[in-house]
């Protein structure tokens, strides 16, 4: 048996078409195109990459996008500074902070002085309260795409064991939180959990969000069970051993093409969402 490969470069975009039509619709009712600004701190060269992607994409899709790009000795005052002044700029609908920050930010305090109108990226705390508790506000863009690519295969969470491996501010925190919210019995793993292996192999649904290549090895996973790998390594690895897991997996996303491209996807519809919303749509 080989499992159903989830695509989510299809799943993408298809919602980019439908943010590019919803941008298009706007441009012509307000006279000006739906605006992201980002913010980059320091000179990590793939989170350069991250935000040139994000930029590139939305002015494909006729969103502006404005790149703001400070100093890697900045304080949490500077880079706050800047934000409060994005999210008190007209011109500006949605802001996006790429992370991570210098160790000497608090990123925290950064991401909270994002106006949570303008949270399209989903990080700040008023986000995460109102998505935990299932009310209207933008969801954390990779845990709103793994939750859209669910949805689109009928993979419903109802009833079954999901298990997170991963508990980020910005990742396995909320994804658990998502779940919990469609009706999936959730548990949480992380780097002090025990005996990591017994308890993947009971999930129905497992998410991998930590950072290492092939950690969640192929013989782990049920047979027939949805596996979500939201890791993104060097060279293109996931955090799942992808050859035998996909031989005993239900459902699985690849990497790249599975969980990747639905975060860019995510984060510009909820920028035109914004916009929309600004305008008391
Ligand atoms: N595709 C996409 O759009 C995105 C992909 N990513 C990718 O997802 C991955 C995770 O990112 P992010 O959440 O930001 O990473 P973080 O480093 O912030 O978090 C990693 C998490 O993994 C846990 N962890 C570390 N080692 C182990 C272990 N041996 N066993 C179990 N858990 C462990 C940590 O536990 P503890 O809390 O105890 O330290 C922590 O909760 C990365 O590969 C990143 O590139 C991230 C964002 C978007
Ligand atoms: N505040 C914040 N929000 C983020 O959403 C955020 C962040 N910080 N920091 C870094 C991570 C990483 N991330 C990715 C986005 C898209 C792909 C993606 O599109 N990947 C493609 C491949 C792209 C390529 O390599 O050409 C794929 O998997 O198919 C990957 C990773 C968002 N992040």
């Amino acid at each position: 048996m080989s499992a159903t490969i989830i695509d989510g470069q299809r799943v993408a975009a298809d919602l980019l078409r439908k943010t590019g039509t919803l941008a298009a619709d706007y441009e012509r009712a307000y006279g000006r195109k739906p605006s992201l600004a980002t913010v980059l701190v320091g000179d990590d060269p793939a989170s350069h990459t991250y935000v040139r992607m994000k930029a590139n994409r939305a002015r494909s899709l006729g969103l502006a996008s404005q790149a703001h790009y400070l100093r890697a000795d900045s304080s949490t005052e500077d880079v706050s500074e800047l934000v409060r002044s994005l999210s008190d700029d007209d011109a500006v609908d949605g802001i996006l902070v790429q992370h991570p920050m210098p160790p000497q930010v608090d990123e925290r305090r950064v991401f909270d002085s994002i106006s949570p109108a303008k949270d399209v990226d989903g990080v700040t705390s008023a986000s995460f309260a109102a998505m935990a508790l299932g009310e209207s506000g933008f969801s954390s863009c990779t845990p709103g795409g793994i939750i859209r690519l669910l949805d689109s295969y009928k993979i419903d969470p109802t009833g079954k064991h999901a298990v997170v491996v991963g508990r980020s501010p910005i990742l396995g925190k909320p994804v658990g939180m998502l779940l919990l919210t469609r009706n999936a019995t959730v548990t949480f793993c992380h780097s002090k959990t025990r005996d990591l292996d017994q308890i993947v192999r009971e999930a129905d649904i497992v998410v991998a969000a930590v950072g290492r290549p092939e950690l969640v090895q192929g013989d782990w996973i049920k047979p027939g069970s949805t596996v979500i790998d939201a890791g993104y390594n060097a060279g293109n690895v996931g955090d799942v051993e992808y050859p035998t897991a996909a031989q005993r997996a239900g459902f699985i996303t690849p990497v790249p093409g599975g969980v990747g491209p639905m975060t860019i996807a995510v984060l510009l519809s909820q920028t035109v969402e914004a916009a929309l919303r600004l305008r008391g749509e």
